[in-house]
């Protein structure tokens, strides 16, 4: 069963104009260069609620920093990103914190644990950030650690336990808060192909059940092979397979 997850809504939050067309979150016309190098040169992209969509293309195409901009991280040079009817750029750095925090899940290709606390802190961390009492927080994270079969490693820290099982705790960890948005970069890159493949249909069972879209940028096809959808980046613009869009 899955554990339940706090609500994510942000104060003075309403639902979005382009909610109705049941696009959750899109980006037009995307540019991002650094230096003389064009990372992002036209890119565009939509997601809808609890789609999953792989992102591919080869090494340098822009895979990662069309994640960072979908997810707020890194502004673009131009082009808007969207989400839920809001442009990201018009808002405020704190609400987009705030977005980031309470609306978006992150995994990336090393789990980025933090080494000092245990694993269930780890998990609990992002709840605590948004407010829950470490008990409450430690009993939710808990419940996804259960989820991600990897409750026996709750008190070590992320340098005692497997990169399998460190990728499934920052799985937990991103899942607990309830995200609309799961953005994974590259999640199974540093696992051998069984542990892949296991975080894998864990992450997109996980992700169905609670209905979070999941942006899963990835050169592998096995892994592409979770999504409802792919997109190829080529020379920084996005363009959806047959099929979609
Ligand atoms: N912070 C940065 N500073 C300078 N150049 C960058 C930066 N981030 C990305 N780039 C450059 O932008 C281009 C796109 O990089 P990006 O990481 O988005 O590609 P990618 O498709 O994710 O690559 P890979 O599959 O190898 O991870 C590359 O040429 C890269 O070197």
């Amino acid at each position: 069963m899955t554990p339940p997850a706090p609500t994510a809504s942000l104060p003075g939050d309403d639902a979005g104009a382009s909610e109705g067309a049941g696009i959750l979150l899109s980006a037009a016309q995307l540019h991002k260069a650094y230096g003389s190098t064009a990372a992002l040169d036209g890119a565009d992209f939509e997601i809808h609620a609890g789609e999953i969509v792989a992102v591919m293309g080869p090494s340098g195409s822009g895979k990662s920093t069309l994640l960072h901009c979908l997810a707020g991280i890194v502004p673009p040079d131009s082009g808007t990103v969207t989400y839920r009817g809001r442009v990201l750029s018009q808002m405020s750095d704190a609400r987009r914190s705030a977005l980031r925090r309470r609306d978006f899940g992150f995994v990336f290709q090393f789990g980025q644990l933090v080494p000092e606390l245990s694993c269930l802190e780890n998990a609990a961390l992002p709840l605590r950030l948004a407010g829950l009492s470490r008990r409450e927080a430690e009993s939710r994270a808990s419940s996804w650690l259960e989820r991600l079969e990897v409750d026996d490693v709750r008190s070590q820290r992320p340098g005692q336990v497997s990169g399998g099982q460190g990728q499934r705790v920052a799985v937990a960890r991103a899942l607990a808060v309830g995200p609309s948005v799961l953005f994974a970069d590259e999640p199974t890159g540093a696992l051998d192909s069984l542990n892949g493949e296991r975080v894998m249909q864990l992450l997109t069972e996980a992700a169905r059940e609670t209905n979070a879209a999941v942006v899963l940028v990835t050169h592998e096809s096995r892994v592409a092979a979770y999504s409802d959808r792919e997109v190829v980046v080529r020379d920084g613009r996005a363009r959806s397979m047959a099929g979609a869009l």
